[in-house]
């Protein structure tokens, strides 16, 4: 008998390498060193693999099971009423987009950033729609701030109503950030992500279907989470998260959350006490910014209410 796969454990013989290109609950799709795709399950109740890990698997019939799974350099967490959970791993970059039209919450721009950050990744913001060019002008100063944090934005016209001269070179610029890496794409319902990934990968429909029907007995379910090559050669992949709602915070650590936050970062070692919460001390880096007069600082009000409202939350989920 196989041991339970368990991250980093030693493979057991007559495995072979893979890596998890779908998800959906316990059960995954993988695609082998040559290309093909098994379904495979996992041994054991713990260690699921997620969509992005490198796998051993061990072929049984005309399925697998998975034997290991290999150290992940990183692991990425949704969250919803009820609970946290995981679903993708080793990723390069985040694409985080948004669009001009529906307007973006901040909100849940800061949640993705911080998240992203969490994991020491990259993150990128997409806003769409350039073609409107009304929404798109308020959207785009809305994202000032980020812009001026550092953040890497760029504008997009993944599907304009009327094609324009710097569509294509949008898209181009997007191509060059994705390529090579493995990216996964987030952002509310209506940003454009559906188009965005047709757009990439043309084929992205009938893969979908393809690997709903063999993951799920042929119901049809958009709630699998699916890696997509770009590029014929397997170097370049967009990860789409369907259903996608909030990013999973839960296992940062209030006292972290300004770390995580560049805007506040930049003000927090002026604090008099090393242990500031930035929420009510005085001689505080942070609030002293906030006070600037005018707004004149480098941190919003919008951004340092985000920060003590998810304080707040981390500081409450901690309890149960
Ligand atoms: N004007 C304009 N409309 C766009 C653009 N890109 C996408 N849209 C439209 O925006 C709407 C939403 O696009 P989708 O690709 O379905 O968005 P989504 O993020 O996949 O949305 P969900 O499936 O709800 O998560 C569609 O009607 C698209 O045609 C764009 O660049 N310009
Ligand atoms: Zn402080």
């Amino acid at each position: 008998m196989s041991k339970p796969a368990r991250p980093g454990a030693a493979p057991a013989a007559g495995t072979q390498p893979g890596l998890v290109v779908a998800g959906f609950g316990r059960h995954v799709l993988v695609e082998t060193a040559s290309g093909e795709r098994v379904i495979c399950h996992p041994r054991g109740k713990k260690n699921q693999a997620l969509v992005g890990d490198r796998i051993r698997w061990l072929p049984t019939q005309d399925e697998g099971t998975i034997e290991k799974i290999e150290t992940r350099s990183n692991l990425f967490y949704r969250q919803d009423e009820m609970r946290t959970k995981s679903f993708a791993a080793n990723l390069d970059q985040v694409l985080i987009l948004i669009a001009a039209e529906p307007e973006f919450s901040e909100s849940q721009l800061t949640r993705a950033l911080i998240a992203a950050e969490a994991e020491r990744i990259t993150p990128i913001i997409a806003l769409n729609k350039s073609d409107l060019s009304e929404p798109f002008g308020r959207a785009w100063t809305k994202l000032a701030p980020y812009r001026a944090m550092g953040y890497r934005m760029l504008p997009l016209a993944v599907k304009p109503k009327f094609d324009a001269a710097e569509n294509a070179a949008q898209t181009a610029e997007l191509m060059e950030l994705l390529r090579g890496k493995k990216t996964l794409m987030l952002g509310p319902s209506g940003a454009g992500k559906s188009s965005l990934t047709n757009l990439l990968i043309p084929q992205a429909k009938v893969l979908t279907a393809e690997i709903s029907q063999a993951l799920n007995s042929g119901k049809h379910t958009t709630t699998s989470t699916t890696l997509y090559w770009v590029d014929e050669a397997r170097t370049t992949a967009l990860i789409d998260s369907p259903g996608f709602q909030e990013f999973g915070l839960n296992h940062i650590q209030p006292m972290q959350l300004a770390t995580l936050m560049p805007d506040l970062k930049a003000h927090a070692q002026n604090c008099k006490f090393y242990n500031c919460t930035h929420l009510h001390e005085p001689g505080c880096g942070v609030i002293s910014e906030v006070n600037l007069a005018g707004g004149q600082g480098s941190i919003s009000a919008s951004r340092y209410r985000l920060y003590s409202e998810l304080f707040a939350e981390l500081s409450q989920e901690r309890r149960y």
